[in-house]
């Protein structure tokens, strides 16, 4: 029982060969760290996704708020079928990736003014993610509420975006596409298409996900305990779904 008296979601069911596989990364299959590049994903989870990409015939994709040029660096040398910046981009498996759009001018004017307030804050952090960018305050909480103030406020002269809050980020992203959107449209295609889908995420994105896999009577996976989510099992850990996966890290 939560502590709202919600009862506990059970665990998802074994994973089948039949299902498509869409895998949220920080907080899912990385454990977070003070810094987006200091993260490492081990080789026994990397060798397992391999491994998974072929039992599944391809049906497994990353879908995440990563760039899916940072996927791939991250996930060397395999090349999996991805969604990044929260679903503006997707990639299918096999195919070139799409050049980077150029960012808007407001955005870039938005970037420098970010620069100049975490220069007030030594250990918060902007990441520039081109089309998006997100402020980061995981080993500087007490930059949390000046950070959230200074997004809501650009967020008013940048006409078609997004404010997505995440876990000690706030980023700023073009408003279109999300994961949710990501998962259908790859459910459209082989070798998605007709196989339950499964999602497994732990944060506020990653709802968008969980919604759309419901809607397609597939297997919703919250990472972590938290409340108010649309996923309809739950694993405790990272841990847990590198066991629920196979994977021994
Ligand atoms: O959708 P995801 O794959 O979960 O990506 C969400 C964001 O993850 C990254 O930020 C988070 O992880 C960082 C590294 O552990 C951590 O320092 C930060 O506090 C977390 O919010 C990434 O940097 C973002 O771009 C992603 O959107």
């Amino acid at each position: 029982m939560t502590s709202d008296g919600t009862p506990t979601l059970p665990p998802p069911p074994p994973l089948s060969d039949r299902w498509a596989l869409f895998l949220d990364v920080d907080g899912t299959l990385v454990a977070f760290a003070d810094h987006p590049g200091r993260v490492r994903v081990a080789d026994a989870v990397l060798d397992r996704l391999a491994v998974l990409e072929g039992t599944l015939d391809g049906a497994l994709a990353l879908i995440s708020g990563r760039r899916i040029e940072t996927l791939d660096a991250l996930f060397a040398p395999h090349r999996f079928a991805a969604a990044g910046l929260h679903g503006l981009q997707r990639r299918r498996v096999g195919e070139a990736l799409a050049p980077p759009a150029t960012p808007p001018v407001a955005l870039q004017a938005v970037k420098m003014q970010a620069k100049t307030l975490i220069n007030r804050y030594p250990d918060a952090l902007l990441e520039d993610k081109g089309e998006a960018m997100a402020l980061h305050w995981r080993a500087m909480p007490e930059a949390a509420a000046d950070l959230q103030a200074f997004a809501v406020q650009a967020l008013t002269r940048l006409p078609g975006y997004h404010l997505q809050p995440g876990d000690h980020v706030v980023e700023l992203r073009p408003s279109h596409g999300d994961k949710g959107a990501a998962i259908a449209a790859f459910m459209e295609e082989a070798p998605f298409q007709g196989r339950r889908p499964v999602f497994i995420g732990d944060d506020l994105t990653d709802e968008h996900g969980f919604e759309i896999v419901n809607a397609h009577g597939g297997v919703s996976v919250l990472v972590g305990d938290r409340e108010g989510t649309l996923a309809e099992h739950r694993l405790a850990d990272i841990d847990a779904v590198y066991a629920w996966l196979g994977a021994t890290a």
